[in-house]
């Protein structure tokens, strides 16, 4: 598995159930527009941990029954009640999702053997592909390269959806296990991270910016980084104004100008205010020069 993977929006209703339409339409534009090679559902892109368990299963089926044969579907299926994840994934396994990934065990401090037996539990009852989702800034783990190394020599653990900005520490791993695959989570760091050995990247912002972040990919595939370069601070322009008015949000709020039905945000996430609306009304235009 390699690539540009979207971290895909969920539209929702007002009421906080799944709006089926505007979810099918954010995947087309995924797919035939930014043209990327997957997506990640049910992360924190998703909005997954608001949602309740039918909607994550909801959510799953109908991004399964829009996307093309040859679209990656990976499965963030983590849920503090393991019982909850393992359903989830078996669920996932047989929708014929590619691949599973979990967001580390939170809000309890954790040891690192806990989340470890966390993992070993989940792929063993689910035997499918494993990608650990690391994600520090929003649970406080923190991996060393041998934590890790622990996690990958787990049976089905495949890599790691490492979103963190240790550049070094990935380069390191991915030496370590090169055999692993290892996806960049910092939308603004795609190029280092890309040089650095990330064999794709999950995104947020490639709802949006998915063309850019495959041209970045190419490129440095192709050793052009001064092509790299430049998409890479073009999108970072567009990234900059995502983040003043909370990422999803604004996403949701570029698509509806956009003409696609992106929804609502799920309580208590809150939608962009007037302020923040006229701030957002710069993307569009940067994303489209
Ligand atoms: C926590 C989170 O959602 N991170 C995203 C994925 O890893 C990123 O795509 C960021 O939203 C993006 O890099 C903007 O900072
Ligand atoms: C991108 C990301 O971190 C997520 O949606 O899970």
């Amino acid at each position: 598995m390699k690539g540009i993977i979207t971290a895909l929006i969920t539209p929702f209703n007002e009421d906080g159930t799944i709006n089926e339409e505007g979810l099918r339409e954010v995947v087309r534009y995924n797919l035939d527009v930014m043209k990327v090679n997957g997506l990640y559902v049910g992360g924190s892109t998703s909005e997954s941990f608001l949602m309740d368990e039918e909607s994550k299963r909801q959510l799953f089926k109908i991004v399964k029954d829009e996307i093309d044969v040859d679209t990656k579907l990976i499965a963030q299926i983590g849920a503090l009640n393991i019982e909850e994840a393992v359903r989830l994934g078996k669920e996932a396994k047989e929708l014929g999702y590619d691949a599973l990934s979990a967001i580390t065990p939170y809000y309890y401090k954790f040891s690192f053997q806990e989340i470890k037996a966390y993992y070993k539990r989940l792929t063993d009852d689910t035997d499918h592909p494993m990608i650990i989702y690391s994600n520090p800034a929003f649970t406080g783990a923190q991996f060393s390269v041998e934590d890790y190394g622990e996690l990958l020599a787990l049976p089905n653990v495949i890599g790691v959806k490492y979103t963190d900005t240790d550049l070094a520490k990935l380069g390191n791993l991915k030496e370590s296990h090169p055999e692993k695959v290892f996806f960049s989570g910092a939308d603004e760091m795609l190029l280092p991270f890309a040089i650095s050995g990330a064999d794709g990247a999950i995104g947020s912002t490639y709802n949006l910016l998915g063309e850019d972040a495959r041209t970045i990919y190419e490129a440095v595939q192709k050793s052009d980084l001064e092509t790299a370069r430049r998409v890479q601070s073009h999108m970072n322009k567009v990234i900059d104004f995502l983040l003043e008015g909370g990422v999803y949000s604004s996403i949701k709020y570029v698509f509806k100008q956009k003409g696609i039905d992106a929804g609502y945000m799920k309580f208590p996430f809150r939608e962009l205010t007037d302020e923040e609306k006229k701030n957002a009304d710069n993307i569009l235009e940067i994303i489209e020069k």
